[in-house]
């Protein structure tokens, strides 16, 4: 019974005493039905998404914290867009706020905007065990905080904000998630996280753009052709692909909502730049190579045939970006 209540239960940290309860449900079910008309409120409509200047529309639909096991934590923001059905994703670091997300939706309730991630400062848990005695005073309660909350943050904005670090950064289900060491996209990820909480602001636009924009299954049939000799330009070209089919409108918009016009984009891609630039509202300020870890160290002779076998898929990989691909990264000799 408590999940559920600790699931809407939450409140922003403030100096503000609970309002006494009164009239409230008395049964768990009272209780329940109470909350359910809060959350699923049945003339909150979605609003028109948002369009920006290139008519690519997006909307951010929902925001929630994430602790990391680094002990830092970001806010994941899930778009949605008229391009495609994919759910694109900003992981944000500090205290950008999407301009979608904090639009008003016509009817809704305050539990509405707490459950959408649409709120101000941070939540915590009120309800456990007394969540029965919960009212409708609860909700003027919330209302009240977050006002105040909402007025702390716009008196902490100021223009002179440092420039944000920035990735853009296409889904790698095999670099991420299954650790494959045929290419650097889990450590680039890994290492942008690592700089934005270090930096204490930013954003990596998580585009769904598996396989450099073929898919999945279209990556992994071009793994095969890789395996028999052809480098990872060639193996798409080999299945009727674009060396690269990604685009970064969506990118461009997400932005454009997160309110950072000026940015120091983490990347080694030209191409990134300049489709960023390309629309005319955004300025890639400085440019921060991503160096590979393995490149950073020469290799040891120390290390295993496995080992070294596997430095040599990744050596060239990484090449090809650079010899093919334009990628602005300096080859270290043991590449040449
Ligand atoms: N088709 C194909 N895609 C690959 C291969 N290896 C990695 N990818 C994909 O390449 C993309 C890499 O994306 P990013 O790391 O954002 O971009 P990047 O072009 O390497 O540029 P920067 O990392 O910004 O310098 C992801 O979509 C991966 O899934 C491969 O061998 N073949």
């Amino acid at each position: 019974m408590t999940t559920a209540f600790t699931l809407f239960g939450m409140n922003v940290v403030h100096d503000v005493a609970p309002v006494p309860l009164k009239n409230g449900p008395t049964t768990y079910q009272e209780y329940i039905e109470f909350l359910k008309k809060q959350v699923h409120h049945p003339n909150a409509v979605t609003p028109l998404l948002m369009a920006s200047d290139n008519d690519i529309r997006i909307q951010c639909q929902v925001r929630a914290r994430i602790p990391t096991n680094e002990g830092g934590e970001m806010y994941l923001h899930l778009y949605k867009n008229n391009q495609d059905t994919k759910e694109h994703l900003a992981i944000v670091y500090g205290d950008l706020r999407s301009r979608s997300l904090d639009e008003t939706w016509a009817s809704e309730t305050i539990l509405n905007r707490i459950v959408r991630g649409a709120y101000y400062g941070r939540l915590e848990e009120i309800v456990a065990e007394e969540a029965a005695k919960l009212t409708p005073d609860q909700m003027d309660y919330l209302e009240r905080q977050q006002q105040q909350a909402k007025a702390e943050w716009e008196a902490r904005v100021h223009d002179d904000k440092p420039v944000p670090l920035v990735r853009i950064h296409s889904e790698c289900f095999t670099g991420e998630t299954v650790h494959s060491a045929r290419c650097d996209c889990g450590e680039q990820l890994d290492e942008a996280m690592r700089q934005m909480q270090l930096a204490g602001r930013g954003v990596i636009v998580y585009l769904r753009q598996e396989g450099r924009g073929i898919g999945l299954l279209e990556k992994l049939k071009a793994y095969n052709l890789q395996d028999l000799g052809h480098d990872t330009v060639a193996a798409n070209v080999l299945l009727n692909h674009p060396a690269d089919g990604r685009t970064y409108g969506i990118a461009n918009a997400i932005l454009n909502d997160l309110q950072v016009p000026n940015v120091h984009l983490l990347t080694n891609n030209p191409d990134k730049i300049k489709q960023l630039e390309s629309y005319g509202n955004i300025k890639v300020l400085e440019r921060h190579a991503m160096i590979p870890r393995s490149w950073s160290s020469t290799p040891s002779n120390d290390d295993s045939i496995y080992q070294q076998q596997k430095a040599l898929e990744l050596d060239r990989y990484l090449s090809v970006k650079v010899k093919k691909m334009g990628h602005i990264l300096d080859l270290p000799s043991f590449t040449q």
